[in-house]
């Protein structure tokens, strides 16, 4: 028995776009409830939300036992180690941040490959990632399972997009466009024209090489303009996001009413 397919890798090499949510909860219980939603990817953030190794897993776990959503993980920086104990968690995409060289691409790719093609320690054995290592042929049926984005997300990366995404293991590249408005002198304005240019020249650039290319908006607006260019992998959203634009939302519908100020008898 193989290692498990990679739907969202065939889908991304098929060039059916994929929708995503991001999810920076931290938490495994929202984690499920988010996956109940639908989505063809769940993003567990690694490098901005609250996570550990443990709570990755809690939330890899609720996505895959309660729903069709893919697993994806962002680890907070491309190191081979912390790779290594994400892909053992039985994670089968990775998204890695700040990729700014084809070097470090080619690094990635040997990260996520066990050896002679890559560097992964061998530790199927204790895996939840080989079933525990009920699955017979998974160290020889992984690598083609794994799916390696990379993030490019300032100047430097831009820069070097085209090596970056000719790398041979390389299946897709995200555009961070918060990071790169940035790094543009744009902090804080994604939104801005010359970021936004610079946005849409990098995700035809990844297309042109036939690589699948990613973002994350919530702009609806944008997130449509990104799927018509191409893009294939593309958040249209977070749950802290959705969490904090509800809830401020409601309290504002009894803030402005003199509902509040109405004295209430007992109940609620
Ligand atoms: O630079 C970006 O944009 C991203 O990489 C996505 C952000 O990190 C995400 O956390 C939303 O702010």
């Amino acid at each position: 028995m193989p290692a498990p397919e990679n739907r969202f890798k065939r889908a991304l090499a098929d060039g059916r776009a994929q929708i995503g949510l991001w999810l920076g909860l931290a938490n495994a219980y929202t984690a499920e409830l988010c996956a109940g939603a639908g989505f063809d990817w769940l993003l567990i953030d690694g490098e901005h939300a609250p996570n550990s190794i443990p709570t990755t897993l809690a939330q890899i776990q609720a996505i895959q036992r309660g729903s069709s959503s893919q697993v994806v993980v962002r680890v907070p920086i491309g190191e081979t180690w912390l790779i290594k104990q994400v892909l053992d968690l039985g994670a089968q995409t990775i998204l890695v941040p700040m990729v700014e060289t084809a070097e470090q691409a080619r690094e990635l790719v040997r990260a996520v490959r066990y050896p002679p093609n890559g560097v992964r320690g061998v530790g199927a054995a204790l895996a939840r990632a080989s079933a525990f290592n009920r699955i017979g042929d998974y160290l020889q049926t992984a690598d083609r399972e794994v799916c390696l984005l990379v993030q490019v997300e300032n100047r430097a990366g831009l820069e070097a997009l085209d090596a970056i995404a000719s790398v041979d293991g390389v299946d897709g590249v995200f555009v961070g466009p918060a990071d790169l408005a940035a790094d543009m002198g744009f902090l804080g304005r994604p939104g801005a024209p010359e970021v936004q240019a610079a946005v849409e020249d990098a995700l035809r650039r990844i297309l042109s090489h036939g690589k699948a290319a990613g973002i994350l908006t919530s702009d609806q607006a944008l997130a449509r303009r990104y799927l018509e260019i191409g893009a294939t992998f593309v958040a249209v959203g977070s749950d802290v996001g959705l969490l904090v634009g509800a809830t401020n939302a409601l309290i504002k519908q009894f803030r402005d009413d003199d509902v509040a100020a109405t004295p209430r008898s007992g109940g609620y």
